[in-house]
C-alpha cells in the first residue's frame, strides 16, 4: 500500500511558516502584507475558494480585502480595479478568479496585473522567468509549487535520475509543473489528449502527474510499481450512496486502485488542493518582502 501524502499537514506547515514571517516583516519594517482578491459573478465553488483565501490571509496576520463584482461587470471596469490595487502601496498580491464570467477575457485581465504583485503567478512575465530556469526572483504559479513542495517531501529536492510524466498541458498547471520538474533535474515527459498509448508512457513515470480534468481517468495499470502519484483533479461526481442528489470530490486518478500499486500518493480530497491557497500565502508574504526591499523568505 502506497504512504499517503498529506497536504493538509504541509499546507500547514507552510502557513506557520507564512505567518511567522509576516509578523517579522512587520515588526522589523511596520509593513503588513496585503492580498486583495477579486471576484466577479456568482459562481458557487469560485466563492468558497475566494472566501477561504480571504479567511486564511487574516489568519496569516495579513491586511486581506475581497472585491465581489457583480456578474454584468465590463471588461473596462474590471481592469480599473486591477489598475488601482496595482497603485495601492497597502497591497503586494492581486488574485482575480478565475473562471471569469464568459463575456470577460481572462487574458487581458491577469497581464494587467503587475507581475510583482500577480501572487497567482500567471502573468507571462512570471511564467516566462521559470520558463529561463529563474525560480527565484518572480512568482511561482500557486498549485504547480505545491504539488513541487509535495514531491520533495518523498523525493528530496534534487529530481536527478528520475524520470516524470505530467498528463496535462495548461498554463495554469501542466507546463509550469513540467519546467519545475525539469528545474529540479528530473527527466520529463509531457503527455495530453493526443498523446498515442499514453497509460505505456504514464508507466514509465517514477513520478506522475496527473491534471486532465476527467474522473478517475489513471488506472492502477497505468502506475510504474513504487511510483510516486500526484492527483491534481478535482472532480464532483454523483454520489447516489450518500443520498438522491449528493455528490463527492474524486481525483483524475482510481485512488483506491493506484494507491495499492503506487509508493505515494496524493488522496483527493486533501492532497494538491490546500496546498493551492498555502503556496498563495507564501506568494504575497514574498511580495510583501520584496516590496520592502527586503530578502524574501523561501517556502
Ligand atoms: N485565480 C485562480 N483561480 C483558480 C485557481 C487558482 O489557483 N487561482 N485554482 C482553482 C480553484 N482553487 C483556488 O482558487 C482551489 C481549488 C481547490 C482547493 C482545495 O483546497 N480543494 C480541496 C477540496 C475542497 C472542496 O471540498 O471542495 C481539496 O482538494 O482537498 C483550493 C483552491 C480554480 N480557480
Amino acid at each position: 500500500m502506497a504512504v499517503v501524502i498529506d497536504g493538509k499537514e504541509a499546507a500547514a506547515s507552510v502557513i506557520a511558516a507564512v505567518t511567522e514571517a509576516a509578523g517579522a516583516l512587520e515588526k522589523d519594517a511596520g509593513v503588513k502584507p496585503g492580498l486583495a482578491v477579486v471576484i466577479v459573478g456568482d459562481d458557487p465553488a469560485s466563492h468558497a475558494y475566494v472566501n477561504s483565501k480571504s479567511k486564511m490571509a487574516k489568519q496569516c496576520g495579513f491586511n486581506s480585502i475581497q472585491h465581489s463584482l457583480p456578474e454584468d461587470t465590463t471588461q473596462e471596469d474590471l481592469e480599473k480595479l486591477v489598475a488601482e490595487l496595482n497603485a495601492d502601496p497597502a497591497i503586494h498580491g492581486v488574485l482575480v478568479q478565475l473562471p471569469l464570467p464568459k463575456h470577460l477575457d481572462a487574458e487581458p485581465v491577469i497581464l494587467s496585473i503587475s507581475p510583482g504583485k500577480d501572487v497567482d503567478g500567471l502573468h507571462v512575465v512570471n511564467a516566462g522567468k521559470i520558463a529561463a530556469g529563474d525560480l527565484s526572483t518572480g512568482l511561482i504559479s500557486c498549485t504547480p509549487a505545491g504539488a513541487m513542495l509535495l514531491v520533495n517531501r518523498i523525493h528530496g529536492r534534487d529530481l536527478s535520475g528520475l524520470s516524470a510524466v505530467v498528463i496535462g498541458r495548461s498554463n495554469l498547471f501542466g507546463k509550469p509543473m513540467a519546467l519545475l520538474l525539469l528545474a529540479a533535474n528530473a527527466t520529463v515527459t509531457m503527455a495530453h489528449s493526443r498523446t498515442k498509448d499514453l497509460a505505456s508512457v504514464c508507466r514509465n513515470a517514477d513520478i506522475l502527474v496527473a491534471a486532465v480534468g476527467r474522473p478517475q481517468m489513471v488506472k492502477a495499470d497505468w502506475v510504474k510499481p513504487g511510483a510516486t502519484v500526484i492527483d491534481v483533479g478535482i472532480n464532483r461526481v454523483p454520489a447516489p450512496d450518500k443520498g438522491e442528489g449528493k455528490t463527492r470530490l474524486v481525483g483524475d486518478v482510481a485512488y483506491a486502485e493506484a494507491a495499492e500499486v503506487a509508493g505515494a500518493i496524493t488522496p483527493v480530497p486533501g492532497g494538491v488542493g490546500p496546498m493551492t491557497i498555502a503556496m498563495l500565502m507564501a506568494n504575497t508574504v514574498i511580495a510583501a518582502y520584496r516590496a520592502a526591499g527586503k530578502a524574501a523568505p523561501r517556502f
